[in-house]
């Protein structure tokens, strides 16, 4: 049954309100990310979604304006300003096939030469972050600098304790690192850019300021003040890529149960988009076994359900 028909704004507010509720009442939750420990704490039944529309209005429920850790949702950001910056040259150091894998995996990289299949994949987030931070001479600052722009949210900032739990406990990303930079696939020094990397994965804001960031996909490619970031044809390729291999090597059943760009992280966060007509950001801690949270998967799948808004 669909109960969003018209193309009212207004009609979001009851749709969240139901998809809350009935989240409210399913019992598994899955786990929070244990590998990173500052992130193990978080309780499971968290839960918030937002709404943003093109212009700004912004919808949400429960746990919605809470900051929690954004992860791996940056590196659509990241993405999105090393393609700006550098354009398709780009695609030379990175690919744009779903891997197939976890998200941390070395597998590939190997026989692939060095090159790794996708930008949301940890492998690829480095290099976008490497070749970001070479030409801006800060990528953590640049992207810090958007999402408190887009967002409106001046207070956006890092997590000083999660970036350094994280980089104690960083062997994969360390050895995925080093590995990429014998293959010549790295610029900067490794510990530099491990740094940037561990920087921008703690960084830390609310289902609101996501689902704002999120719209110049929406707005195909325009920032919240009218410049344009991305020209039309980049912002399609970033959704693409977001749709293909946004949820790793869940990304197939996430297309299939939710039918949008989307992207996720392991601090339980998703945030996804409708071209055109609205951006989404739902968070809650609790992960299946591909990283993805639970509860944001299931309140995704109903919300085009309910709405009727997909890409397909
Ligand atoms: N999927 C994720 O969110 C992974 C990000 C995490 N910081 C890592 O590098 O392992």
């Amino acid at each position: 049954m669909v109960i969003m028909t018209t193309t009212s704004s207004l009609a979001f507010q009851p749709v969240l309100e139901r998809i809350a509720e009935e989240i409210e009442r399913t019992p598994g939750r899955g786990r929070p990310a244990d590998y990173i420990p500052a992130l193990a704490a978080c309780d499971p039944r968290r839960f918030g979604m937002a709404v943003a529309e093109p212009d700004g209005t912004v919808y949400g429920v429960g746990d919605w304006r809470e900051p929690f850790s954004t992860q791996s949702l940056t590196k659509v950001f990241t993405l999105a300003l090393g393609l700006a910056r550098e354009g398709d040259e780009l695609w030379e150091h990175v690919g744009r096939e779903p891997s197939g894998n976890p998200f941390n995996s070395l597998v590939q990289l190997e026989y692939e030469g060095g090159i790794p299949r996708n930008p949301f994949i940890n492998a690829g987030a480095l290099v976008v972050t490497d070749r970001l931070h070479t030409r801006s001479g800060d990528a953590s600052q640049e992207l810090l600098e958007f999402l408190r722009a887009e967002s409106a949210n001046p207070g956006l900032d890092f997590d000083e304790e999660i970036a350094a739990s994280e980089a104690a406990h960083g062997h994969r990303n360390a050895a995925l690192a080093h590995f990429m930079a014998s293959y010549g696939n790295i610029d900067n020094e490794v510990q530099v850019l491990l740094d940037q990397y561990f920087r921008q994965c703690s960084l830390t804001a609310s289902c609101a300021d996501l689902a704002l960031a999120t719209g110049f996909l929406a707005r195909h490619g325009v920032r919240a003040d009218g410049a344009r970031l991305l020209t039309r044809s980049q912002a399609k390729q970033v959704n693409a890529v977001m749709l293909t291999c946004g949820t790793y090597d869940a990304a197939g059943e996430f297309a299939y149960r939710v039918g949008l760009p989307g992207k996720s992280g392991v601090g339980g966060g998703i945030i996804a988009v409708v071209p055109g007509r609205c951006t989404l950001c739902v968070w809650s801690p609790g992960l299946d076994e591909h990283g993805n949270s639970v509860a944001g998967v299931a309140a995704l799948d109903r919300f085009t359900t309910l709405t009727g808004l997909s890409v397909f």
